[in-house]
């Protein structure tokens, strides 16, 4: 069976003292050990996180990674780097950075070589826009992304797949459990396709996941968890969200 995993992306929110608060609470509330947990803040609070999640079972990751080991890449930040601080996870191609920062494919394929390489677990994000949806491409669109980033990766032991529907982050518009479920089978058997095996690969939703919502989400079959943005700053949010991922 594939252990639920709940992971928060913080995106560019927080403070020492707002780390520090909610860090504080998730620790002192703790986890279910049935349910794996990670946080993503930014990178600046990543060793005040790891710090504060010693002495939990709450697991740290980057929000990002550079494609580059080292070298003249100006704010990047590399993969042996996010290691060597203690992080184990690093989330890759968030529609963020594909919609800001012109990220495609072969630049994604390479942050995952470099994550592998140095040792993190990616949290491969993928999904289609609005657009893309209405016009019934969301489907053709997800499997574009899963191949041209997967295809040319060796390793992918550990990968977690995470499917965020554009038009679900932050609008508080969800995909329906119907919705989401139907991707993640059509997901699942892409990944087999692709070499990697669907029955250990974690495939996440995410897109204005809440404690409202989470439990019906992960009640569907194929759904193994969420990558929790908003939700994820508010501790009582994010920890009913993970109690919700407890299997029955
Ligand atoms: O982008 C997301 C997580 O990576 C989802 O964000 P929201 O939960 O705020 O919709």
């Amino acid at each position: 069976m594939r252990q639920p995993l709940v992971a928060g992306n913080w995106k560019m929110h927080g403070s020492a003292q707002s780390v520090s608060e909610l860090l504080g609470a998730l620790v002192e509330g703790g986890v279910p050990e049935a349910v794996e947990v990670v946080v993503c803040p930014t990178y600046v609070h990543l060793p005040q996180a790891i710090d504060l999640c010693r002495a939990s079972s709450v697991e740290v990751g980057a929000q990002d990674c550079s494609h580059a080991v080292e070298g003249a890449y100006t704010g990047e930040v590399a993969a042996p780097m996010i290691a060597e601080l203690g992080c184990q996870w690093v989330i890759i191609g968030h529609s963020e950075r594909r919609a800001y920062h012109g990220e495609g494919e072969d630049l994604i394929s390479a942050k995952l070589k470099a994550a592998m390489a140095a040792g993190l677990k990616p949290i491969f994000c993928v999904g289609e826009t609005r657009e893309q949806r209405e016009a019934d491409e969301a489907e053709t669109v997800v499997a574009a992304q899963l191949r041209g980033a997967l295809e040319s990766v060796d390793t992918l032991a550990g990968l977690v797949i995470a499917y965020e529907p554009v038009w679900a982050i932050g609008t508080g518009l969800t995909a329906t459990p119907q919705q989401a479920q139907d991707m993640h089978a059509f997901i699942r058997g892409e990944l087999a396709g692709l070499g990697v095996d669907p029955a250990a690969t974690r495939v996440l939703y995410g897109g204005s996941v809440k404690p409202g919502n989470a439990a019906e989400l992960f009640a569907q079959q194929d759904i193994d968890g969420a990558l929790v943005g908003g939700a994820a700053l508010v501790a009582e949010d994010f920890q009913a969200i993970v109690t919700a991922a407890v299997p029955e």
